[in-house]
């Protein structure tokens, strides 16, 4: 039975190759708008379930870069269709409607259909609202995606002025890429009230879906209903106002951006690894509940009650001096960036975000690269003279090399190694230059990642120049180490003297 659907499905996916089966359907299921319920107190924004890229229509992915895994689908095990060993899933990529065998059993495109856990919103003490679970959520779980607008690196600045100079306490813009941010201020999903802790139990990741990369929250440990969420905002710390971190956790930071190394770089930091820092000469921000929250200790409904009677004090209290910014970056207006620093050794690929927050930072930063085929790493970008630079660089040459070597056999080997090397980067820096407005397109459309067929070219060539110099370095070693026995040359025979001249007289040679 499992089998004969197989066979079924895959020539229906087929057939319907050129035209996604399931397209349509799932299209009109990604634009619809999902209507929450916000609890009184809550400053209005559109809740939306999708990011919005103003005055660009959405990417249209390729046909030629949609990935299709390889899973069997079989009717008795229908739950299990693109789990955990799904090619895409393992690469965080979601499969595309139509194109799937699992076909609409798939259970790998959870942002696409918003799959999202149950979540309630509720106040904290001195963090504002916050997020807390509805029901038991799985560790590895996908919780909600981060959406809001996707806007560019100038526009972030800009708007983070703005809503700077309108004294917004909490901002919402996080990092999508190196040159693209995600602003939940006007427009996002509930993930925008999700708080930074120091001891989180969510994570951020990217996935690449339908060839963009978006973000979403997700379980780093079962979480038992009624448990706030958070998770390390992970941001960077770029001067300006020391804000305090109320997250409560045993092992916290103490201010908000304090392991970055703009904090350290700029307030004294005990060397002993003591959390504590000076803060003299820094203007701090106190707000009305400075005091550190119990924050991921379950809410129950009566501290939602009573909370919600702080949030008037605390938004009534609002001093734009208090928060004194000074600016340092290059992204000036920007008081701190909430830098995402991906941890790539987590499972998976993990991708923290930066968070932008005015009620303690601005935010500007910039989460790593995700992992897997929809997301390999963009090669990074190169200047017009950079043949002329890497040239410059330090490099061993190996025909110069070649010469230090007494053995001629030595000598051609390096210079083979050299010839192999120079016609590597060659390929390279050619492949560059042919997948080049590849690369600037999916920048120009914010996303981090290269179509398969583009990054399987850069990768063949990366590979080729790695492996080059990696022969011509173990040459020069293996012969440094084990050089080759120096054979003197024999003699030459001496040519038969047909005079007899050097003859002795017995008729032995002299
Ligand atoms: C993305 S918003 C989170 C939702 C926000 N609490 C609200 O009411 O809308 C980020 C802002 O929340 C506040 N926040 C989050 N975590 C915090 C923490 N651990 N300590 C102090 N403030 C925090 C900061 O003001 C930050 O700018």
């Amino acid at each position: 039975m499992g089998l004969e659907f197989n066979r079924i499905h895959r020539e229906k996916t087929d057939r319907h190759a050129q035209r996604p089966y399931f397209g349509k359907r799932a299209d009109h299921k990604l634009v619809r708008r999902r209507k929450v319920q916000l609890p009184e107190g809550v400053a209005p924004f559109t809740h939306i379930t999708r990011n919005e890229r103003s005055g660009r229509k959405q990417i249209k992915q390729k046909e030629e870069d949609i990935v299709v895994c390889e899973c069997k689908f079989d009717f008795s095990k229908a739950d299990l269709a693109c789990g955990e060993r799904c090619l895409n899933v393992l690469t965080s990529t979601e499969c595309t409607p139509g194109y799937c065998p699992c076909g609409s059993y798939c259970k790998n495109q959870r942002f696409q259909k918003s799959e999202y856990a149950k979540t309630k919103l509720f106040k904290t003490e001195g963090r504002g609202w916050g997020l807390l679970a509805d029901q038991n959520i799985k560790a590895g779980q996908f919780i909600i995606e981060y959406c809001g607008e996707v806007i560019s690196s100038d526009e972030a600045k800009e708007r983070s002025q703005t809503y700077e100079a309108e004294g917004l306490r909490d901002a919402y813009i996080i990092s999508l890429n190196a040159s693209y941010f995600i602003d939940a201020t006007r427009k996002g999903s509930l993930a925008r009230f999700i708080n930074h802790s120091c001891q989180p139990n969510c994570e951020t990741r990217k996935w690449t879906v339908l060839g963009e990369t978006r973000v979403g929250i997700f379980a780093t440990q079962d979480i038992s209903i009624g448990t706030e969420l958070a998770y390390d905002y992970n941001f960077e710390w770029y001067g300006g106002v020391n804000v305090r971190c109320l997250c409560g956790a045993p092992n916290c930071s103490i201010f908000l951006g304090a392991k970055s190394q703009g904090f350290q770089e700029h307030n004294h930091v005990w060397e002993d690894g003591d959390d504590r820092y000076t803060v003299d000469e820094f203007p701090l921000y106190d707000s009305a509940e400075d005091e550190p929250s119990d924050k991921l200790n379950k809410v129950t409904n009566s501290t939602i009650q009573e909370t919600s009677i702080t949030v008037k004090t605390e938004y009534s209290g609002l001093n734009n001096d208090s928060f004194g910014y000074k600016y340092k970056t290059s992204l000036s207006g920007v008081v701190g960036n909430f830098k995402c620093e991906a941890d790539e050794k987590k499972e998976g690929g993990q991708h923290p975000v930066v968070a932008s927050g005015l009620r303690s930072n601005n935010a500007f930063g910039e989460i790593n690269n995700g992992s897997g085929a929809g997301s390999v790493k963009r090669p990074a970008k190169r200047s017009p003279n950079r043949k002329q630079k890497l040239s410059s660089r330090k490099q061993i040459n190996g025909k110069r090399v070649a010469q230090l070597f007494a053995s001629k056999k030595v000598q051609d080997e390096l210079i083979k190694c050299e010839e192999v090397r120079s016609e590597a980067t060659a390929k390279l820096d050619s492949v560059y230059d042919e997948i080049r407005p590849a690369i600037e397109e999916r920048e120009r459309d914010s996303l981090d990642s290269l179509p398969p067929s583009v990054a399987e070219k850069w990768i063949e060539a990366s590979c080729s120049k790695l492996k080059a110099d990696f022969d011509l370095y173990v040459t020069v070693v293996k012969n440094v180490v084990c050089p080759p026995p120096i054979t003197t040359e024999p003699e030459p025979e001496p040519k038969p003297n047909p005079s007899g001249a050097g003859d002795t007289e017995n008729g032995s040679k002299s």
